[in-house]
């Protein structure tokens, strides 16, 4: 039976994005994983999309904080904090309880950082509180049969990170984690056009630039975008128009680490699960798998299908959403 005072309530902590899905009503919240703090109190003034629009922007006393980085949690009272505020927006009314609780964590993270997220979850009032892999809620998400005895092969590249997966049975028999997600090639957009074009932009800015013109792949046409960043030579704002063929060369080395990560990952797989590898082909999901012609590169990289997943942002928030509402399928595939 379930409880009418109480909601149960799946959560995608990621680095750059957290999905809150709710039972029975499905994703509720989608907000960059971001706290605004006051200095003087220590108390969040802000979560999510308004904490983000402080980012960059905030004057001596608020601080805004990335709780987790690099797949990791950098900070855990910060990281407290952003799931209470993720529980008390899933809450309809104060009367209402939370009752079941999965969250997705980075398969990285350390069995300290496992506690103090389940710790964070409980004390946010969560009764019976499960975690799930990354790249498993990722297959679970993208509607593949986890539990079948056939190799599916996850690529999975969020923020901080890029999981690779290749999962049977239930479990994750490789698993490659890298460093390199989409923060990485923000960064590295910010040093190029620092390098070669002495024009300083902040990482919201070079986020865009990848979104929009960023690329993997030479492109037809090629794209140009105007953007706003600081002249470092004579110390003033400037507008100025950015390629893609630029972009494309300031992402290149993340990009290869990433296609360089995925070859280390099939050398490693069993023959047996490489051959379904090979049947079934290579899925993307997480945000990075939208940057333009990264299927294309990685099919050239490794002579396979590769397919980019349906919405490949809210794949692993839909997998988690379908443990929570299905736990008895999916207890093989949560720890607690
Ligand atoms: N069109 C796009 N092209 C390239 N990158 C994109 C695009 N759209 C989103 N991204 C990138 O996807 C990343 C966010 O992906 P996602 O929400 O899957 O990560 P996350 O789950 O928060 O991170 P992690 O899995 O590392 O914890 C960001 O770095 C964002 O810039």
């Amino acid at each position: 039976m379930r409880n009418p005072f109480s909601v149960d309530v799946a959560i995608d902590l990621g680095t750059a994005n957290t999905l809150v899905h709710v039972r029975d009503q499905g994703i509720i919240m989608n907000e960059p994983s971001i706290v605004a703090r006051d200095r003087r109190t220590g108390k969040s003034v802000a979560i999510g999309q308004k904490a983000l629009m402080m980012h960059e922007r905030t004057h001596k006393d608020i601080e805004t904080i990335r709780p987790l980085n690099d797949g990791v949690i950098a900070d855990f009272s910060v990281a407290d904090e952003l799931i209470k505020g993720l529980v008390r927006g899933a809450r309809p009314n104060w009367f209402t309880g939370i009752g079941r609780m999965v969250i997705c964590v980075p398969s990285g993270i350390t069995e300290v950082e496992r506690r103090a997220v389940i710790d964070a979850a409980r004390s946010a009032g969560a009764k019976d509180v499960k975690l799930i892999d990354e790249p498993m809620a990722a297959a679970i998400g993208i509607g593949l049969r986890v539990d079948e005895p056939v190799g599916n092969m996850i690529v999975d590249i969020g923020g901080g990170t890029t999981e690779i997966a290749v999962i049977a049975l239930n479990g994750i028999v490789i698993d490659e984690s890298i460093r390199v997600g989409g923060n990485e090639l923000d960064e590295a957009v910010v040093q190029y056009f620092k390098k070669h074009h002495n024009l300083l932009i902040g990482s919201r800015t070079a986020e865009r630039i990848k979104c929009e013109i960023g690329s993997a792949q030479k492109l037809d046409p090629e794209l140009e975008l105007s953007v706003k960043g600081r002249d470092l030579v004579t110390g003033v704002p400037k507008t100025r128009v950015v390629t893609s063929e630029d972009v494309r060369e300031a992402l290149r080395q993340g990009v290869n680490q990433i296609a360089a990560a995925v070859v280390r990952a099939l050398e490693g797989t069993p023959p047996e699960l490489g051959g379904d590898v090979l049947d079934r082909g290579i899925m993307l999901t997480g945000g990075g798998a939208l940057l333009k012609g990264l299927d294309e590169y990685l099919r050239e990289r490794t002579e396979l299908p590769v397919f980019v997943a349906d919405d490949p942002l809210t794949a692993v928030v839909r997998g988690t959403g379908r443990v929570l509402e299905d736990p008895e399928a999916y207890a093989a595939v949560l720890t607690s």
